[in-house]
């Protein structure tokens, strides 16, 4: 592969989160999406986000994206904290330094698949890069789908041009908010390779949310929330190990018994878990 990464790229922290807490509503009807997160996401890392339907999965990516506020706590892209933008600064930040990949594609449907890919660019005002442009597109084997309209290509054919409208723009992190929601076992398995090798081969950082354990087995780690906290963490996990966890933290009774190891604990302190 040509793309590489700079020597040390993984070292860095691509986002963070620190200490972050996210309230909804006040009184009677205050709900705490949030309550307390700290964590990090290495540079070339693939992280999938699990947990319980209203754990706060979808909230953290959101604050950790600029798509939310946060109530306290930082949140940062890269160094650059997040909490002191304004809108225009924080619109900039997100077209240059973030991609995203949505459950419903969200492309646009008068436009080609290349004229989607390209779009972000366009916007920012940038040239696309041609050769890195031919890369991502051959590597995710949609040449042949260019010049098609979003209503012409299959689900998993959607996905995977709107994976390569966010990899094209080379952002420091791609959001995936159940990138394989509404795809077939085939499709979604197709998307994983991708964010799978978006990782391995272009060294690009991806965090993704997901109910799904096989789709959490792609990642390198799998974070688990439970009522707005980081209750457990998994490193290279199979999908037997993530659908585990999950069937404990589901049955409240359980819940208890997975409060954090010792390992675990160090793991939230830092925000990098094992192996650093
Ligand atoms: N805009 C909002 N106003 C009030 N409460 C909210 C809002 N957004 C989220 N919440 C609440 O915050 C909590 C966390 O929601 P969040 O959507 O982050 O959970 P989730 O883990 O992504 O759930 P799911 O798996 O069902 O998508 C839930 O109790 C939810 O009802």
């Amino acid at each position: 592969m040509t793309q590489t990464a700079p020597a040390g790229k993984h070292a860095m922290i691509a986002a963070s989160a620190d200490n972050v807490v996210k309230t909804y509503g006040s009184g009677d009807t205050v709900v705490h999406a949030l309550a307390g997160v700290s964590i990090g996401f290495r540079s070339g890392e693939f992280t999938a986000i699990m947990g319980p339907s209203g754990s706060g999965k979808s909230t953290l990516m959101h604050c950790l994206a600029g798509l939310d506020t946060v109530t306290d706590g930082t949140v940062a892209i890269g160094d650059v904290n997040l909490n002191g933008l304004g809108d225009k600064e924080m619109t900039k930040l997100r077209r240059d330094r973030i991609g995203f990949v949505f459950q419903a594609f969200n492309l646009v449907p008068t436009l080609t698949a290349e004229e989607n890919i390209t779009l972000p660019q366009g916007i920012a005002g940038r040239d696309v890069d041609r050769e890195w442009f031919d890369t991502v597109v051959d590597r995710l084997g949609i040449r042949q789908r260019l010049t098609h309209r979003p209503s012409e290509l299959s689900g998993g054919q959607q996905q995977r041009v709107a994976c390569a409208r966010a990899l094209v723009g080379r952002p420091d992190i791609i959001f995936g908010d159940e990138p394989t929601g509404n795809l077939d076992s085939r499709s979604s398995g197709e998307v994983l390779d991708i964010l799978r090798a978006a990782t391995d081969e272009f060294n690009q950082t991806v965090v993704i949310v997901t109910h799904d354990p096989r789709a959490a087995s792609y990642a390198d780690r799998v974070v688990f929330l439970a009522d707005g906290k980081i209750v457990r963490e998994l490193q290279r996990p199979t999908a037997d190990d993530v659908f585990e966890v999950m069937r404990n933290l589901d049955d409240p009774a359980q819940t208890d018994a997975q409060a954090p190891t010792p390992t675990d604990t160090a793991a939230q302190q830092t925000g990098l878990g094992e192996g650093n």
